[in-house]
């Protein structure tokens, strides 16, 4: 029977770590403040946006969120990231995803200044992260190596096969997990035999928005399974792993909601810590 990896658990004690620092760099003039800036009316994108202002503020970390309407032209939108690059008083900008179809995220996403680059989603950024030289790292990838060290389970030498290739989730995972000597595939829509694949794996990621897509027989007995989605179903929140059958097979897995999604808003806040340091010349 799996041991659950209490991401909400460690989301608080990790939290204790980052207002303590917050404190010291507050203390000595230096406050971080970030933006978020959302654009359009996407009920899950409020919920999470009003997730890291609650979280920001009990750390003591500035932040400001932007909305905007969503017919804002990507023209409007470069505009406000602009601002925001020059302002020196703003350490940190992300830009909500998805944003509406009239607008391309990835040139809102690439006129970031990598240095206030809190998702680490820049082409700089992603290259130095494949580099091993970055200095901000994508935050939910972050929370999963983050939780797999706080409950000691190595990485090293594993076989680590993650469901979904996105910029924000699957391909940053591997970058991370293989930078701490995993074997790592990136399955995805094209897979041919996913579950040959998913059953060698040692660590499982499913990063898809699927609900029940990892099922029993595709997990090998032992394997420690990481559950990234989140699906709305009847007004209930689940992954993407079918929780209770997979949970008996597996060593560790996380459970939706408390898993992983805690640990990718408290990562954001450490990113946001991360990039103020490094502003103000501080390693
Ligand atoms: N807990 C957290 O902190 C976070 C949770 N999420 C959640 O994680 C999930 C994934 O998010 P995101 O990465 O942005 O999603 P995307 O929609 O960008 O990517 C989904 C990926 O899943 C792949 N895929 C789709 N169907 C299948 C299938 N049947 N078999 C194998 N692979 C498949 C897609 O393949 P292809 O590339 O071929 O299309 C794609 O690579 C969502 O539920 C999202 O809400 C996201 C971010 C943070
Ligand atoms: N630029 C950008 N960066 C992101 O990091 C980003 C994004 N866009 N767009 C959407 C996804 C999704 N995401 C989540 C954050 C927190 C939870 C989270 O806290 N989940 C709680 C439950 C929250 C609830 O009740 O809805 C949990 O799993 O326990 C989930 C998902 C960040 N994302």
């Amino acid at each position: 029977m799996g041991e659950i990896l209490d991401g909400k658990a460690l989301a608080n004690v990790l939290s204790e770590e980052i207002k303590e620092k917050v404190k010291v760099m507050t203390a000595s003039g230096i406050k971080p403040h970030f933006c978020v800036i959302n654009i359009g009316d996407d009920p899950a994108s409020k919920v999470y946006v009003r997730a890291k202002k609650r979280r920001a503020e009990k750390l003591g970390i500035d932040q400001e969120i932007f909305q905007l309407p969503a017919e804002t032209t990507e023209e409007e939108a470069l505009t406000l990231i602009q601002k925001l690059n020059k302002d020196p008083q703003i350490n940190g900008v992300m830009v909500q995803l998805p944003v509406p179809s009239q607008i391309n995220s990835d040139h809102l996403i690439e006129a970031i200044n990598p240095e206030k680059d809190v998702d680490a989603l820049t082409a700089t950024n992603v290259g130095r992260l494949w580099q091993g030289t970055h200095f901000v790292k994508p935050a939910t990838a972050c929370g999963i190596i983050d939780l797999l060290d706080h409950y000691k389970i190595s990485i090293d030498g594993k076989k680590a096969v993650i469901i979904g290739r996105s910029n924000i989730v699957g391909k940053p995972l591997a970058a991370l997990l293989l930078e701490r000597n995993a074997t790592v595939t990136l399955a995805h829509s094209h897979t041919k035999n996913l579950v040959e694949l998913t059953k060698q794996a040692d660590i499982l990621v499913a990063a898809v928005g699927k609900a029940k897509l990892v099922t029993e027989d595709m997990v090998k007995e032992g394997a420690v399974v990481i559950d990234v989605g989140i699906n709305r179903i009847d007004g209930h929140l689940v992954g993407d792993v079918d929780f209770e059958n997979v949970k008996k097979k597996a060593s560790y897995i996380t459970p939706v909601p408390g898993g992983v999604g805690p640990l990718t808003v408290e990562s954001l806040m450490q990113q946001v810590v991360a990039l103020t340091r490094r502003q103000n010349g501080k390693s």
